[in-house]
């Protein structure tokens, strides 16, 4: 049986709301008109949270969560582009239903009743960086949104992503002491990028598909913190002093080697071009393109919000 108009524009409405709970005609209630859908949701699974999700980590994992089948429901916040993003996302014909959340004033929506919250906020290296050298930016914003995350959803699993990940763990579990909320077994610093590129680097060595080789991998997530355990890898091997050494350098600067490589610049974070900071002046090193965001960018060194110039 064909439901009524009215019956379609309660769908419409429902299915806005779950995407853009905080502005709900954000939904484009012609095409879904047109297309008769129907909403999904209430399932069981998990709530997954992303903040930092419009960024180079928080899309592709945005898209791997929405591909999980354990998830259900996957929030995305962002202080810019999540509603984008969210539409996006939204489109996979996979379970989990999408809502997005767009700054600080929409990051309770994003955390209430949050299974597991991810996080990728904060700014990256730049060549020449150290990831202690994100730390005045990173931390505030790192401390901000687990005082939510204490607030909001205190018995959700959280997975810090933000560098540097040695000290943003710390800095998350003090929020949480102080909030009273702190449990170890829940608050993890996302360290299997290290797992990942050691398994990679020995298989190369050894000839070995890397799928099939697992390489241990402890301590933290900087430099010498990253102790690949080259004893206990399995299938058990040996290496000659030259291979552990290379083998331990690569996988401890394998996020420098890209870093270098992928040469970000101070990219401006309303996407079109490079902008300088209008309050500590900062440049942009190897300026090639011009911002089309109209003056309203953040500076992504120096984190100032307002105002700023574009180049
Ligand atoms: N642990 C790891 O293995 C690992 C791997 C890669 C990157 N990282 C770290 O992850 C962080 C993000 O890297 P990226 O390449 O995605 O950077 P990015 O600049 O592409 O994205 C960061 C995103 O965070 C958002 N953001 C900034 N301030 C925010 C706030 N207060 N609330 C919510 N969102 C905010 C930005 O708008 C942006 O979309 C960096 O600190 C990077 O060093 C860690
Ligand atoms: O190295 C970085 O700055 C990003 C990340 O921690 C990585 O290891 O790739």
């Amino acid at each position: 049986m064909q439901p009524s108009g009215a019956e379609v524009h309660q769908r419409i409405a429902r299915i806005s709301a779950h995407l853009y709970p905080s502005n709900p005609q954000m939904g484009d209630g012609s095409i879904l008109e047109r297309t008769n859908c129907r909403a999904k949701g209430g399932a069981a699974g998990f709530k997954v949270a992303i903040l930092g999700a419009a960024g180079g980590i928080g899309q592709p994992l945005a898209m791997l969560m929405k591909m999980n089948p354990l998830v259900s429901v996957l929030h995305l916040y962002d202080v810019v582009n999540a509603p984008g993003v969210t539409a996006d996302i939204s489109h996979m014909d996979t379970g989990a239903v999408v809502r997005g959340f767009l700054g600080q004033s929409e990051l309770e929506g994003a955390l209430t009743g949050m299974d597991l919250v991810i996080i990728p906020a904060g700014i990256p290296r730049k060549p020449g960086m150290t990831r202690d050298d994100l730390f005045k930016i990173n931390a505030g914003i790192v401390r901000t949104l687990c005082e939510g995350i204490a607030k909001c959803c205190p018995n959700a699993i959280v997975n810090l992503i933000s560098n540097p990940v040695n000290s943003t763990v710390p800095i998350a579990a003090e929020v949480f002491k102080k909030a009273g909320t702190y449990d170890p077994k829940k608050l993890l610093g996302v360290t299997s990028l290290d797992v990942v590129r050691a398994n990679t680097f020995v298989a190369e060595v050894l000839g070995l598909d890397p799928r099939e080789v697992e390489v241990p991998v402890v301590g933290g997530h900087a430099g010498v913190t990253i102790l690949p355990l080259l004893s206990q890898v399995k299938p058990p091997c040996s290496f000659t002093h030259e291979e552990t050494e290379y083998l331990t350098k690569r996988i401890q600067d394998g996020g420098t080697e890209v870093v270098e490589v992928k040469k970000r610049g101070w990219i401006c974070n309303s996407i079109y071009g490079i902008c300088s900071c209008k309050i500590c002046r900062c440049l942009p090193q190897g300026l090639k393109r011009r911002c089309r965001c109209g003056g309203l960018c953040f500076c992504s060194f120096s984190g100032h919000r307002t105002p700023f110039f574009c180049l």
